[in-house]
């Protein structure tokens, strides 16, 4: 990873030009889709009519997928007798069919990019499960679905596997395990949809996601065959102490699940989960988080994946973004062009450092009280997410101000945080690794100054935050930088340029009734993404 150090020492070559700034002009409209779909025609009688039309085409795919197909089919019917003036580009048509998905998905009628086809009611594992089912009444009280037990009711021996497979505990002390492991996940762990890109941890990285304090090592559980014992299946579970609403629970952080290609589809998930659930449930614990792509019973909230451009070139040459048609390469490049040097560097902005822990944690916790479902984090472990991931591809930084009675010191007002998750290139001929940064928590004291959120004034300090973590991340060759709709999020991804991508990653609760939380929609008193506060690595 290249460092990011010399980007805080080099504030002479501070670069004023805003990261919002377009400097290719009025009409350089947003590339990659950060603005809404709009209809370009003159008059409102015209507008009303070719709106309708669009409505008709788009009603009559409810329900349906959304292949490149039948964007090409939508455009070309949308856009019949528009000649040189289209009435939407494929973008936004794009976007329009796959937020009629979306609403499918949460009425519970579809799944998504193919991912579940299945008819919702059929989930034999899942509806027997301790999780709200579909068609559950909204929780009218949080809590467990099922009591917690005493260990010597748990059950004492592992599931049976398959025959010609074995159980093996991943030694993550074990750099030869954590090897298999990153092997294993590297081959086979999530891709996209069209199976372009798969996500690449690396084995650093595994160690640390799955090494926080208090970490059981029974929780890392894999499967072997019995013969060559390859690994060929594995789950994790670390601890993670949540609040939701309310609640304080006690759960286990449940990711990795993977199973090699050639595996599928032979219900060994179920297997890996029941034996995990198992585990916990000898160690005392009852309750999980998890988020997945795929839609099953049932998720709590709903976050969309935006990305902020930064490598043009690359990022179009292996597809992950394009150049729409009223644009060109060289105007893109200026659009998504960042000045060279954070703007808070000129207010102490520097890497976080052990002595800041503290102040840390204690902004993190006051600041986590927006969102409805948080970590909550104790000292040992702010100095594990933030510090501990420094050597694998983790950004953690803290800005400050003065302290007004002693000059010398800074007090921390504000701190950000991401990280780095390389994905494959699956068969491009020129490019192996797409460098993506993901953003991970943030927090500022702004939020604790009384009507801030009225006069703006919280927006604009998150704003100036990830915009300088955009810069960074630029200056340390990352080619995008990813954000879900959750935390703070949805007050900066348009004015910073993310454009609305593709994925939505839903979030689930194991073992806890609590009703839906804000995230691609409103809740209640909460806005859009303001329930979950939850970044999972
Ligand atoms: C108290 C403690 C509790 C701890 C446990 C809490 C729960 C944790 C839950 C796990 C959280 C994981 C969080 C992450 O790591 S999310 C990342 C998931 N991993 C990948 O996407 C990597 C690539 N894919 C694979 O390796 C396989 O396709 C996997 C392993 C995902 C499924 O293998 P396969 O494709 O060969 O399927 P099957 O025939 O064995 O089994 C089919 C059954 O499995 C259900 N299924 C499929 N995918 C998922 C999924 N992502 N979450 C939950 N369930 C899933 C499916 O609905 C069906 O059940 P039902 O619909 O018929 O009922």
């Amino acid at each position: 990873m290249p460092t990011v150090t010399e980007v805080y020492d080099d504030a002479s070559a501070y670069d004023d030009r805003d990261v919002n700034d377009s400097e290719s002009g009025e009409d350089d409209g947003p590339a990659a889709g950060p603005s809404d779909p709009s209809i370009a025609t003159p008059s409102s009688k015209k507008k009303k009519k070719k709106r309708s039309k669009v409505s008709k085409v788009l009603n009559t795919l409810k329900g349906k997928e959304v292949p490149q197909v039948m964007v090409d089919k939508v455009m070309e019917k949308v856009n019949e007798e528009h000649g040189d003036q289209p009435l939407m580009d494929e973008e936004s048509i794009r976007r329009l069919l796959e937020q009629l998905k979306v609403n499918d998905v949460l009425q519970g009628k579809a799944g998504l990019g193919g991912k579940n086809k299945k008819d919702m009611g059929d989930h034999k594992f899942w509806s027997t499960q301790p999780v709200q089912q579909f068609d559950d009444a909204p929780a009218e009280q949080d809590g467990p679905l099922e009591p917690s037990r005493p260990r010597e009711e748990v059950r004492q021996e592992p599931y049976p596997l398959p025959k010609d497979f074995e159980w093996s505990t991943i030694d993550l002390d074990n750099p030869a395990q954590i090897k298999e492991l990153y092997e294993l996940l590297s081959a086979n762990y999530v891709e996209d949809d069209q199976a372009s890109f798969r996500f690449q941890y690396s084995a650093e990285f595994l160690e640390w996601a799955l090494k926080p304090p208090g970490y059981h090592k029974e929780c890392n559980v894999g499967v072997r065959v019995s013969s060559n014992k390859k690994l060929v299946a594995f789950i994790s579970g670390v601890p993670i102490t949540l609040r939701v609403r309310e609640n304080r629970v006690e759960a286990v952080e449940v990711n990795y699940l993977c199973i090699r290609k050639k595996l599928r589809s032979k219900r060994l998930a179920p297997v890996l989960i029941k034996e995990l659930t198992r585990q916990c449930h000898l160690k005392g614990i009852f309750q999980a988080i998890y988020t997945g792509g795929i839609v099953i019973p049932t998720p709590v909230s709903t976050c969309r994946y935006f990305h902020r451009t930064l490598n043009v070139p690359k990022l179009v040459d292996v597809k992950f973004t394009f150049v729409p048609r009223n644009m060109t390469l060289a105007r893109m490049i200026r659009l998504y062009k960042v000045p060279s040097t954070p703007h808070l560097a000129r207010s102490g902005l520097r890497e976080m450092e052990d002595r800041d822990v503290e102040a840390v944690a204690a902004l993190y916790s006051r600041y986590m009280e927006r969102f409805d479902l948080v970590p909550l984090m104790s000292v040992d472990e702010v100095l594990h997410q933030f510090m501990s991931g420094r050597g694998v591809g983790e950004i953690s930084t803290v800005t400050g101000r003065r302290d007004r009675q002693n000059s010398e010191t800074h007090k921390i007002t504000d701190f950000f945080s991401f990280y780095s998750l390389p994905s494959t290139v699956i068969n491009h001929p020129r490019h192996n690794l797409l460098e993506a940064a993901y953003l991970f928590y943030y927090a500022s004291d702004v939020a604790f100054e009384d009507g801030t959120d009225d006069r703006g004034l919280l927006k604009h300090r998150v704003q100036e935050l990830i915009a300088d973590a955009i810069i960074i991340a630029d200056q340390a060759k990352f080619d995008v930088f990813n954000a879900l709709t959750l935390m703070d999020n949805m007050s900066f991804l348009s004015d910073l340029k993310f454009g609305q991508g593709d994925g939505l990653l839903n979030f689930y609760l194991y073992n806890w009734r609590t009703k839906p939380l804000a995230g691609i929609n409103a809740v209640e008193d909460r806005p859009i993404g303001r329930g979950v506060g939850v970044v999972m690595l």
